[in-house]
């Protein structure tokens, strides 16, 4: 599911009256509705699911359907909207993504067959499910590349001092993975910012604002002893601890994770994978800040095209696109695993051909975690059961492929790939290729998912029902000889079963025929029936209804199988694993991505380094200039100075991009890198406020600033863009000092330093590890042209003047500027200057007229060489924006 815009929660607004009074259909109502009062109720009627009351009003604002009213209550009538059963998905993904929770009733009991006794009162209905954001499984309701995470915190019961131990527990129930960890309660925004989940069931008091709106309402932690009751029996053990060491907290929110799934599904439990403690000391920190400024898999507004993700994924299916993403938002610290992806990328990239075979056999692969997702909460369909065959095939096909290939000297990662697939689940794949049919129906109610030949008693009761029908065809040609009416017609009728029907001139002669039995007239049928046709129809009735009987059986014994299949799990995620290998291969293939060296030492080296989003936007037409960054222990402070819009925060952010990559084990956009283990990235670059939390620009500057301080250690990276530009001159210059220097001098972090500060350059002096580096650009005739380069050196000036120029600030404003900056230059900020005001701003000159004047006024005769090459320039600048030959 795509994330959730920020908003409060929606509620259901409107009034709910009292039940008193009410009909038994809408008691019935009010006593479903009591059962979920946050949730929109939706109520089946017929083919319809009807909302009423607040629900209706909510409902039809929020999905922009008509209100009306169905029937009074207490004399007053009750506002209704409806939804088609057939199109509910649709309307349901709509109010999901807005926040609201959707309990839907269908009715348990069947309607009254004809000639049966009459129902009383209205029949049962029962909450079948809680649709959540976080509890989805239906194909429709999900985003296929993205996981869709419900995640649960809890706290001790007890008040504890400072900062209070957490435990999360988090679930994607469409795939059924299940993960915990335990924390300090200050990094919850960082562990929500990293798995972005999509609903979060927690006291509102501990969720941070940017997610708040996605906390569940209503919910209520379990006990320490009942949650470690509830969680051994979810996963058959005599005590949780034998899964692991968890916490007491990691525990009570697993329980109410466990809870809600039950609570959702309306009491049946889906299939959940035992859980995995998530250690965080083996993942690469990143706080929310840095997260929102490198736009890893989703960008600041909530798109995905201009992201790391989308730059780097050239995955052939779904769900490696979701892995991809998992090992992107939590790069490793871990040496041998990032360097067993490496080894793994690295040896399909080297074997000729691989990557072509794979990717067909890949892109066919199906999804088979979301198919079991569907098939272990009971709305799996027949092409999840052909989903399952479909990928077992599809694992021989791969053990086939890498069979041969695999020697002594194949990196682990692929070897355990090959054991892995081999011959897992050889006897349900046998099954299931006997059981389906070769074309299969949407639905089982459709009939025709269990080939013919798969059980006796099916085929008998198809035989029964289909050599009925043929005995139906050879009776109707029978009887219009018989009866001499050559259009009778033998037909089903809904209510009547199979009748002999015809127009009502013929029927009028056949009214009197005894071997006929009169059922039903029209102005211009009449119908009858015949012992023969009556004990024929019952015997067709019995038939469909046994096949129909035994293939849902049959089904629900093949879902139980496969559901309960301990290799399949396994298998989908490994075919995962194998196709975004295979997409690193096929990226690191051009020769411009590199396998980085990873080291456990403090080396930082970048040879050729370029800016995958922005490059990929560039696209064919400009070249993007690739850069070195060389951070060595003796020289790990870079000061980087230079004007705007030279490329400073493009190079800050390739950086850290690297080391995302890199320690996520994958391809790197440079030549050649040397990476020691970065415990945590921190990443300031582009200025943002938080007006949500009544935090300006600047205090929100200064908060991330002062989190970097207290946490960056010297195994980090620290890249920042501009410390200290928000507040007065002397101000900003003196924090950016003071930052600066505690990051050299006390946190021996390794750093990256932009600043318009030129100042700080001088401190080259004074700090050792220091260099400072600016962004070339060439100048010709008072005007900048940007290189995008990054050397040694300091930049002389910011070029800002020029910058506003470019954007568009008027002319006139633009010069004024030009002749301030001269005179503080000059003054050296000491006073304010005393220029002549410039009075045109209220309506500027035309720029091309401006300059046409001053062409004019020139004498070609008395013309310096320097006055003539500015005369050209300007020529040159007129025939640019007027689009004219001047020459
Ligand atoms: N290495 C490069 N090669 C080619 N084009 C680049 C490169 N770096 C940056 N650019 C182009 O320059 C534009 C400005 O870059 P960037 O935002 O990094 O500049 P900046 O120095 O940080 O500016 P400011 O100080 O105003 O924020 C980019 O949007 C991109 O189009």
């Amino acid at each position: 599911m795509a994330s959730f815009p920020l908003m409060t929660t929606p509620e259901i607004t409107g009034i709910i009256p009292s039940s008193e009074g009410a009909t038994p259909a809408m008691a019935q109502w009010f006593a479903l509705k009591a059962q979920e009062p946050d949730a929109l109720l939706f109520f089946r009627m017929g083919d319809f699911y009807e909302l009423f009351f607040a629900d209706a009003e909510t409902a039809a604002m929020a999905l922009d359907i008509s209100l009306t009213t169905r029937g009074k209550h207490n004399e007053t009538p009750i506002p209704m909207c409806g939804v088609p059963v057939a199109a509910a998905p649709a309307y349901l993904a709509r109010l999901i993504r807005r926040g609201f929770r959707v309990a839907v009733a269908e009715q348990t009991e069947q309607a009254r067959k004809p000639g049966e006794p009459p129902q009383k009162g209205p029949l049962a209905r029962a909450i079948v499910r809680l649709v959540t954001p976080g509890t989805l499984t239906e194909e429709e309701l999900l985003e296929a590349g993205r996981q869709n995470l419900l995640l649960a915190l809890a706290t001790p019961a007890k008040k504890t001092r400072g900062s209070a131990p957490c435990g999360a527990a988090w679930i994607d129930i469409s795939t059924g993975s299940f993960e915990t960890a335990a924390f300090s309660q200050n990094q919850v925004e960082e562990l929500l910012a990293r798995l972005d989940p999509s609903e979060i069931l927690a006291d509102p008091a501990l969720v941070p604002d940017p997610f708040s709106a996605r906390v569940a309402p209503s919910i209520t932690l379990p006990g320490l002893e009942t949650a470690r009751s509830r969680m051994a029996e979810a996963f058959d053990v005599a005590q949780i601890s034998i899964l692991g060491d968890f916490t007491d907290e990691e525990i009570r929110a697993g329980a109410l994770i466990l809870d809600y799934v039950r609570r959702s599904q309306a009491g049946t439990m889906p299939r959940i994978a035992r859980p995995l403690r998530r250690d965080d000391s083996e993942t690469l920190g990143l706080d929310p800040a840095t997260r929102a400024s490198l736009d890893l898999v989703q960008a600041r507004d909530g798109t995905t095209t201009h992201t790391l993700l989308a730059s780097v994924d050239r995955c052939a299916s779904a769900a490696g696109q979701r892995l991809l993403a998992q090992w992107i938002a939590a790069p490793s610290t871990e040496l041998t695993l990032i360097q067993g992806r490496q080894a793994a990328w690295r040896w399909i990239a080297g074997q000729p051909g691989l990557i072509e075979t794979l990717t067909p056999l890949l892109k066919k692969a199906p999804d088979l975690a979301r198919a079991l997702g569907r098939l272990s909460t009971g709305r799996g369909l027949p092409r999840d059961l052909a989903a399952t065959r479909d990928l077992l095939q599809a694992a021989d096909a791969l053990v086939a492929v890498l069979e041969p290939l695999c020697t002594e000297s194949t990196p682990p990662l692929i070897r355990s790939l090959f054991a892995g697939l081999y011959g897992r689940a050889d006897a349900l794949l046998d099954t299931l290729e006997k059981a389906l049919a070769e074309s299969l129906p949407a639905r089982i109610e459709d009939g025709g998912t269990i080939a013919t030949g798969f059980d006796a008693d099916l085929d008998r009761y198809r035989g029964l029902r289909d050599d009925s029908k043929r005995t139906l065809a050879a009776m109707q040609q029978r009887y219009a000889e018989q009866f001499n009416v050559a259009t009778l017609k033998i037909k089903h009728h809904a209510q009547l079963g199979y009748i002999i029907e015809t127009s009502a001139l013929h029927g009028a002669k056949l009214r009197d025929r005894p071997e006929l039995s009169f059922r039903q007239g029209t102005a211009n049928l009449v119908r009858f029936t015949t012992d023969e046709l009556l004990e024929l129809d019952r015997a067709i009735l019995e038939a469909a209804d046994r096949a129909s009987a035994t293939e849902r059986r049959l089904f629900a014994a093949l879902v139980a199988q496969t559901v309960s299949h301990p290799a399949l799990p396994e298998l989908a995620a490994l075919f995962a694993t194998a196709d975004v290998l295979t997409g690193c291969a096929k990226l690191a293939q051009g020769g411009s991505w590199c396998s980085p060296e990873m080291t456990q030492d403090q080396e930082f080296e970048l040879k050729s380094c370029r800016h995958p989003v922005v490059e990929a936007a560039l696209g064919r037409a400009t070249r993007f200039i690739p850069n070195d960054c060389s951070l060595p222990p003796s020289q790990r402070v870079m000061l980087l100075t230079g004007p705007n819009m030279a490329g400073k925060s493009t190079f800050l952010r390739q950086t850290a991009l690297a080391v995302i990559l890199a320690q996520a084990g994958l391809p790197v956009p440079a030549e050649k890198a040397r990476i020691g283990i970065v415990d945590r990235l921190f990443s300031r670059v582009g200025a943002a406020d938080d007006l949500a939390r009544g935090r300006s620009t600047f205090m929100v500057e200064m908060t991330e600033t002062a989190a970097i301080l207290r946490q960056a250690g010297p195994r980090s990276l620290v890249v920042v863009d501009e410390i200290g530009r928000g507040t007065s001159t002397l101000d900003g210059l003196a924090i950016a000092w003071a930052t600066l220097e505690a990051l050299h001098s006390q946190l021996g972090s390794r750093t990256i330093f932009a600043t318009h500060f030129h100042e700080l350059c001088s401190l080259s002096d004074s700090m050792p590890r220091l260099t400072p580096y600016t962004m070339a650009v060439r100048e010709w005739q008072g005007d900048v042209v940007f290189q995008h380069e990054v050397r040694k050196g300091s930049a002389r000036k910011s070029w800002g003047v020029h910058v506003a120029q470019l954007a568009g600030v008027p002319m006139p404003v633009v010069q004024r500027a030009t002749r301030l900056l001269a005179a503080l230059e000059r003054d050296q900020g000491k006073s304010v200057p005393q220029l002549p005001l410039f009075e045109t701003i209220a309506s500027p000159p035309d720029e091309p007229d401006c300059l046409r004047e001053a062409l004019e006024a020139l004498d070609p005769d008395s013309l310096s060489p320097k006055a003539a090459l500015e005369a050209l320039y300007a020529l040159r600048k007129l025939a640019l924006e007027t689009k004219n030959d001047l020459t």
